[in-house]
This record gives C-alpha cells, structure tokens and sequence, in this order.
C-alpha cells in the first residue's frame, strides 16, 4: 500500500512538471508573438521614413511646389518667388528641412517660424485648402499609404491657424 501511494504520487509529480513546463512553453511562444506584432506595428516606423527618408521627401516637396505653380487658385502666391532662383532655391530648401525635421528625419530647419514666413500673405481658407489638395495629391503619386496621407492631414490642419489670415 505504502509503494502504491508513492508511485502514484511520483507519476502525479510527472505529470505536473511536464505541465508547467509545457505551460512555461506556451508562455514564451506568446511572448515571441508579442514581440513580433509590437516590432511589426506601423506606428514604429517614423512618418519621415514613412514620406520615404530624405530622398522621398525632396522628391514629393519639388512635386508639392510644382502644384502650386499650377494651380489657378494658389499660383499667384508661388509664382512671383521663382523671379528670384536664389530665394526660390532657399524656400524649396527650407520646406524639404521643415518636413525632414518635423517627421523625424536629422534635419535642421533654418527658415522663418511659420507665422513669420507667411505673414502679408493674407492666405485664405479656400488658398489652405487648395494648398491641402495639392499635397494629398502629390503623396498619392508617391503612392503613400492612405495611414501616413491622414497622419499629414491632421498635422497640417494643426498649423492652419499659423499660416492663414496673417
Ligand atoms: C500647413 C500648411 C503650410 C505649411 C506647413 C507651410 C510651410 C512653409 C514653410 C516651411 C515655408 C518656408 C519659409 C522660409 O523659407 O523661411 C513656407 C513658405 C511659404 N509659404 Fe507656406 N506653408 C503652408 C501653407 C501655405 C499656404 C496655404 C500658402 C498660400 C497659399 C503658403 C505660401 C507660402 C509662401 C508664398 C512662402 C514663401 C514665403 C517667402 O519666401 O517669402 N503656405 N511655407
């Protein structure tokens, strides 16, 4: 009887080392789980590598400036800066590092504060808007996904009140 029960308990003993060890195993392949959704997750990439690093930038802010030329409802604001191709080169510069540098990109801005730069314009809502159009339209051409387009959406709509009506 005496054998009986300590080889049931031995077994029983088994039994709920495998478990927990099977358990422990079950643990940590949830854990490499979690660890592969959070490294995976979209947020993790930075909206600067995002707009596609420096390159990417460059190329979609000489595109936005294009538009800009090109569009009846704005190109009276753009079109007198290329009178000048040294200031003209300075505002592309100035807008490829303002991006760079507001997304997460190493560079420095070296323009005017945005009240600064826009002031004496007297931009309207309807200009912000067309200006808005332009720059969704150039990120599709780049076939920027439509999380990061809605990303520039709201951070632009946060820098309305310091560009418009100044
Ligand atoms: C959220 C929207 C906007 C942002 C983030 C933005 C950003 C900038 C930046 C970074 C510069 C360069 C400043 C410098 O060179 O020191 C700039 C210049 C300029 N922006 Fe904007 N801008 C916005 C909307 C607009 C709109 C709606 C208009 C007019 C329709 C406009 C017209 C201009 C002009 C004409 C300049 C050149 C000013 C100059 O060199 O004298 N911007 N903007």
């Amino acid at each position: 009887m005496k054998t009986t029960k300590l080889i049931v308990i031995f077994i029983m003993t088994l039994f709920i080392t495998n478990c927990s060890n099977k358990k422990a195993e079950k643990q940590n392949n949830s854990d490499e789980k979690i660890t592969e959704v959070v490294e995976s997750t979209p947020e993790e990439v930075s909206l600067f590598n995002r707009l596609g690093g420096e390159k990417g930038i460059s190329m979609i802010v000489d595109d936005i400036v294009q538009a800009h030329l090109d569009n009846p409802t704005i190109n009276e604001v753009f079109l007198p800066l290329k009178e000048n191709p040294e200031h003209f080169e300075a505002f592309k510069r100035h807008v490829k590092e303002f991006l760079s540098a507001g997304t997460g990109g190493g560079a420095t801005y070296t323009g005017k504060d945005l009240p600064a730069a826009h002031k004496g314009l007297n931009t309207t809502e309807a200009q912000f808007l067309a200006a808005v159009d332009d720059i969704l339209g150039v990120l599709s051409k780049h076939n920027i996904d439509e999380e990061t387009k809605k990303d520039m959406l709201y951070i632009l709509y946060s820098m309305k009140g310091a560009v418009i009506g100044l």
